[in-house]
Formats: C-alpha cells, structure tokens, sequence
C-alpha cells in the first residue's frame, strides 16, 4: 500500500516539474524575478524585516534568498496561521528560532488579541533599534513565499494599529485571497502614530530551486503554489495518506456529525439554505475563506487550510 511519503514523491516531483515552465504554466515568471529584486533591493532601507512563515511548515515555508541578505538584529520570523498548526510544535520552533538569535511570534493573522500583541513586539522592537533617536519614522517590511498570509496581517496591523480617527476613516485594504499570487506590488500601510510606523505589503517570492520532492509537496500542500499548476487528484491523494497517518482524521467525525444535525433537521433543502447563506456572507466578506470548514472545498481554501496539521 502506498504511504504518505510515496505520495509526497509523486506530488512533490509534479510540482517541481511545473516550476520554470514559462508562461501560466509555472509560478516561477519574470514578475516574480522582479518581485524578489524588489523587495532583496529594500532590506536595507527598512528598519525591520518581518519574515511571515507558515506555522504548519515554519522551516520549509523560509523565503532562502532573504534569510541569507538580512542580519538578525532587524530579522523578525513570524509564524502566521497557528490556529491551523499544532501548538506544542509552534512553541518549540518559537525557541529553536530565537536560539538562533532571532526574534519570534506566532500568529493567527485574524486574531485581535494576536495582532495586538504582534503590534507592541514590533514598536518595542523598533524602539530598540532606533535608541537615541527622539523623533523617526520607521518601515516595516514584511516578506515571505506566497499566501502565507502577508496582506492578511497588514490588513489587520493597519486597522488595529494606533493612528488617528481621520486616518481610520481612510484605512486601505491589501488584497487577500486564498489563491496564492495575489499581492502584485509593494505597499505602504501605516501601524502607529508617534513615531509613525509604517508596514510594507510584498507580493510573495518562492524560487523554482525546491530544495526536494518532499519540501515541495509540503509547499502545495499548504496552498503556496496554485493547486490548478499540479493535477489536485495528487494533492487530495497525499493529503488523505498525511491525515490517515495522523490523529487529526478525527475530525471527519465531527464534520460528519455537523451535516448529520443539519439532515436531520429535515432537509437538503435547510443544507442548501445554509450554502446560500454561507456565499452571501462570503460575497460580504470576501477576504477570509480559510477559517471556514463546512463547505469544504467551495472556497477554494488549501488542503491543510481546514485542519491543525503539522508537516515542518
Ligand atoms: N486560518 C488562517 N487563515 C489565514 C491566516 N492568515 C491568512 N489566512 C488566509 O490565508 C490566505 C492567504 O492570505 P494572504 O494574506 O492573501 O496571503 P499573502 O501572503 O499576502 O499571499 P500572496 O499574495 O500570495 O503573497 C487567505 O485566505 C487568508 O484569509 C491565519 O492566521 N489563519
């Protein structure tokens, strides 16, 4: 019988495979190439680089190329999606990463609370940079691989931050999308008044270079690459084998159960009024698909996206 591994191989090698091939068949075009100088080219002219990681895949999801440019005073890495990513696991590579000298949260990006606490890290971090200094303003630039959720976390330092009311009135919002991709170009977002903190928004960079098969299905796995580049048939396959080989297929009974109490509550019909509802709120609120689990796939969320996995 076939085991996660061999499907990891299987879905890795497609997903290498699609890499370089130009035009929309791979992810790897000219934008991107002009994407990665871009934002390599800023790091020393921000004060801080904020590395959005993926919790579920904190050491597969580095951006390479900046980790090797930024020196770790002013490299923060911050582990983005820990609602989906296993808690005890998040912590240990919360230590692992700041044994290494760097500073280190974990977030969940749609998380007042989370956000709150990420946006007095960064001033007290920024404050240390910039000691001696009475009045500056400071840049933040946050980077990663695609949909790691960047412009998710802008859009909720920029609209939790401290700045003033006639600010708020016209607060921006960064696109975000379950697709990866989306984010085409740099933006500033403004965090903190007194000193003025601004955040830069990047579109998401991952070289064609995968280091193997295995990092590669991690990274399709977790919604970095479009599932439409690789065949989904592979995608679904490696991630029924990693939840079979998990505790977490578990929650196939509560889901089944979630549908049970909406049948028996007589009706296809109250099922279908509930999709209804479901895309209308959505249709309100277009920007956060991934926190929603009963229709599982209608979102177009990732594999992992609707379960507490781990993969490293
Ligand atoms: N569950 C959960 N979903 C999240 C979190 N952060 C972001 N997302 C979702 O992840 C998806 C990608 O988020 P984006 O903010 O668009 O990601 P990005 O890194 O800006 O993507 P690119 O444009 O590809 O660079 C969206 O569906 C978000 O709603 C989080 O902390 N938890």
């Amino acid at each position: 019988m076939a085991t996660a591994s061999s499907f990891a191989r299987r879905l890795g090698a497609a997903v290498r495979e699609v890499s370089l091939k130009k035009g929309a068949g791979g992810w790897y075009g000219p934008h991107m190439a002009a994407a990665e100088r871009a934002v390599l080219e800023r790091i020393p002219l921000v004060d801080l680089v904020v590395e959005v990681r993926d919790a579920r895949i904190p050491f597969t999801s580095a951006f390479e190329s900046l980790r090797q440019r930024v020196c770790s005073h002013k490299h923060m890495i911050l582990l983005n999606k820990v609602d989906l990513a296993n808690r005890s696991l998040t912590e240990k590579w919360m230590k692992h990463f700041e044994n290494q000298n760097r500073l280190c949260y974990g977030v969940n990006a749609h998380n007042k609370d989370n956000i709150k606490e990420l946006l007095s890290i960064v001033r007290a971090k920024i404050k240390e940079l910039k000691v001696g200094e009475s009045t500056y303003t400071a840049t933040v630039m946050l980077a990663g691989i695609p949909n790691v959720g960047k412009s998710a976390i802008t859009n909720s330092m920029h609209q939790i931050g401290r700045i003033s009311a006639a600010e708020k009135g016209k607060l921006k919002h960064a696109v975000v999308s379950p697709q990866p991709g989306e984010t085409k170009d740099i933006s500033s977002y403004k965090i903190a008044s007194h000193p003025n903190i601004y955040i830069l928004d990047t579109p998401g960079v991952l070289s064609p270079k995968i280091a193997d098969d295995d990092s590669a299905s991690k990274l399709a796995l977790t919604g970095t690459v479009k599932d439409s580049l690789v065949e989904e048939c592979k995608l679904a396959r490696y991630f029924l084998a990693v939840l079979n080989s998990s505790e977490e297929y578990k929650h196939w009974e509560n889901l089944k159960d979630a549908v049970d109490d909406t049948l028996s509550l007589n009706s296809r019909e109250k099922l279908m009024a509930g999709c209804h509802t479901d895309q209308k709120r959505r249709r309100q609120y277009s920007s956060d698909h991934t926190q929603d689990i009963t229709w599982l796939r209608k979102s177009q969320a990732s594999w992992l996206g609707i379960f507490c996995l781990q993969l490293i």
